[in-house]
């Protein structure tokens, strides 16, 4: 177990990391506890807490695109690409933080990269080895409103899935604005996102599929159709990835809305649990072993 704590903030554009990061923060504070913040959007621009770290102080997006004549997307590669090759900026105030504090690390919002390019697994790779030794968990947000799209929200939660892949770290998964949704969607219903429900995606319509057919052939043959699925195709798919979200049944959902204490509390607490910073705050007293087989053997029995 390592004697730091952190927390690497992540989801696609919009989904409110800085906010649940500042919301974070607000809650530690308010609990007498102390957090460093780091900042690794090199394309930031505000923040209701300054942060401790900033990658714009080491690499900024805006220079990198204007002198490199690169895009967004490659322009945040590079900047990344640049970090890995001066890890001391990051490394070396991070030696300084103790056991006390939680790391709090904000990422960009585009997902590739953590999905697609192996640059965020091998930095934080990085910072769980070594002297740095940081536990560190995935705190993986999915807007809420997705939910009104049940494609969406699927597609949303296999990106989850993926990341929680490439970065092999603990993972929790959150819904965020939550207040978006409140009374808007029935508890009942709620719950099947939550959890996610497979049937929700095979009792998705099979709007959208769209059969086109060369001029000239049988229409009334689908063999013949140019283009796209078929309506079963479409409907086998929807099973096979329901299926893969169902075994992988790590995938449930904690809900956040930025503004509630409560919400803020209980995914800290569940932070807390993945980097087993509670472990280390409540040491077992000599015996407890013991009790926790007994119980075992007696719920065996
Ligand atoms: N209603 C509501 N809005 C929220 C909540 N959290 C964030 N937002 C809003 O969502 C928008 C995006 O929030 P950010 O925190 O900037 O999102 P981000 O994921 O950091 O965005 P990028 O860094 O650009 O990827 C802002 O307008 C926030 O005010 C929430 O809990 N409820």
């Amino acid at each position: 177990m390592g004697s730091k704590y952190g927390t690497i903030v992540m989801g696609p554009a919009g989904a409110g990391k800085t906010t649940f990061c500042s919301a974070l923060i607000r809650h530690l504070r308010n609990n007498k506890r102390s957090c460093f913040y780091v900042n690794l959007d090199p394309a930031a621009e505000e923040f209701v807490y300054e942060p401790d770290l900033d990658i714009r102080d080491l690499i900024s997006l805006e220079d990198v695109m204007e002198e490199l004549h690169l895009g967004p997307n490659g322009g945040l590669i590079y900047c990344f690409e640049f970090l890995l090759e001066n890890m001391d900026f990051l490394t070396e105030p991070l030696d300084d933080v103790t056991e006390e504090y939680l790391i709090i690390i904000d990422m960009p919002g585009q997902i590739e990269l953590y999905t697609h390019v192996p640059i965020i697994p091998s930095l934080v790779k990085t910072l769980g080895r070594g002297s740095l030794n940081i536990s560190m968990c995935a705190a993986y947000l999915l807007e809420s409103t997705f939910i009104v799209d049940r494609a969406k929200f699927f597609a949303g939660t296999l990106s989850a899935m993926s990341a929680m892949l490439m970065m092999e770290l603990p993972h929790v998964n959150i819904l965020s604005k939550m207040d978006l949704v409140k009374g808007q969607v029935a508890r009942k219903e709620l719950k099947k996102f939550i959890e996610p429900d497979i049937s929700l995606l095979q009792d998705a319509p099979e709007s959208g599929l769209v059969y086109e057919y060369k001029d000239g052939v049988d229409n009334e043959d689908p063999r013949n159709a140019d283009n796209v699925m078929s309506g079963d195709s479409f409907a086998k798919l929807n099973r096979a990835v329901g299926n893969l979200i169902d075994e992988f049944s790590l995938v449930s959902f904690l809900k956040l809305d930025a503004e509630d204490e409560d919400s803020i509390g209980t995914v800290l607490s569940y932070i807390d649990d993945a980097t087993q910073f509670h472990e280390a705050q409540e040491p077992r007293e000599p015996g407890d072993d013991l009790l926790m087989d007994a119980d075992a053997d007696a719920d065996m029995g």
